[in-house]
């Protein structure tokens, strides 16, 4: 299944047929535009507990086929959601060498180069994430937005191993760092809606964080991120580069989006 998720934006076409989900509600990703956004003062700052993992912990990060996810440590999570959330794995989203527009969520129609998204799954209400990725309130999804920009060498504690999981099932261990680095210094300002997993089942089971600020990679970064890695295993005569693995946004009717900042 995972070499027919991405393969072109016809791929995610064919996504209802065996995941009906994902010709549900409450689709994600979404575009966020003037007219569905609305202020919502209630919306805190997010507290993390447990981020900043010592370098003796590692992190295994795999190539599962149509991304590159990291597991993350049980010791991590998140406060001031309507629960607490445990993280489970990291993963990105990212275009092509030719188009470097792979974000999933847009702003004002804009594609952003590409976009981190961290899982994390309701640990007060289901014991691990399996229990909780079908659950309305199941998961919360910290995302993102990358852009270019100077060297980032925070991103480079994961990105300087694409090398090593070229290819489809290959792992390496990263020592472990403050995973808080990856994300951008307004924790304050993000928009936050009711939204699915971008991937089949396309589950309608997360609560979207997306901070407003993107954060900045180089270009030889973002280059490494959209050529480094294949669908396909490495004994594959017909390699498939894994490129613009990112769903187009959805239809995204009568709902409000909630901002934490002002205009
Ligand atoms: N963009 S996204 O945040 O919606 C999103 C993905 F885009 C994505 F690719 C994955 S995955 O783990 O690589 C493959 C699908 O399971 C997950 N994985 C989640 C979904 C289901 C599941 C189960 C166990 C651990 C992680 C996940 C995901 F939440
Ligand atoms: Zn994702």
């Amino acid at each position: 299944v995972s070499l027919l998720i991405h393969t072109g934006p016809d791929g995610e076409k064919a996504w209802p047929k065996k995941y009906p989900f994902c010709a549900g509600v409450f689709q994600s990703p979404i575009d966020f535009h003037e007219d569905i956004l609305q202020y919502d003062s209630n919306l805190l700052p997010l507290e993390f507990i447990g981020y900043n993992v010592p370098s003796t912990d590692q992190f295994t990060l795999i190539n599962n086929g149509h991304s590159v996810k990291m597991y993350l440590s049980p010791a991590m999570c998140i406060r001031n959601l309507p629960f607490e959330y445990t993280a489970s794995q990291l993963h990105l989203h990212w275009g092509n060498r030719n188009k470097s527009e792979g974000s999933e969520h847009t702003v004002s129609g804009k594609h952003f180069a590409a976009e981190l998204h961290i899982v994390h799954y309701n640990s007060e209400k289901y014991p691990d994430i399996t229990a909780a990725m079908d659950k309305a309130d199941g998961l919360a999804v910290l995302a993102v937005l990358l852009e270019i920009g100077p060297f980032n060498p925070s991103y480079e504690k994961i990105f300087r191993h694409f090398w090593n999981v070229k290819y489809k099932d290959q792992k390496v261990l990263v020592p472990g760092f403050n995973i808080q680095e990856l994300l951008p210094d307004r924790l304050d300002e993000y928009y936050r809606y009711e939204g699915s997993l971008t991937t089949p089942p396309c589950y309608p089971s997360v609560l979207w964080t997306v901070f407003r600020h993107p954060v900045k990679i180089s270009q030889e970064q973002l280059l490494a991120l959209e050529t480094a890695m294949y669908c396909t295993e490495s004994d594959d005569p017909e390699p498939l580069e894994m490129v613009d693995n990112f769903r187009n946004v959805q239809e995204f009717r009568e709902r409000l989006v909630f901002i934490s900042f002002h205009e």
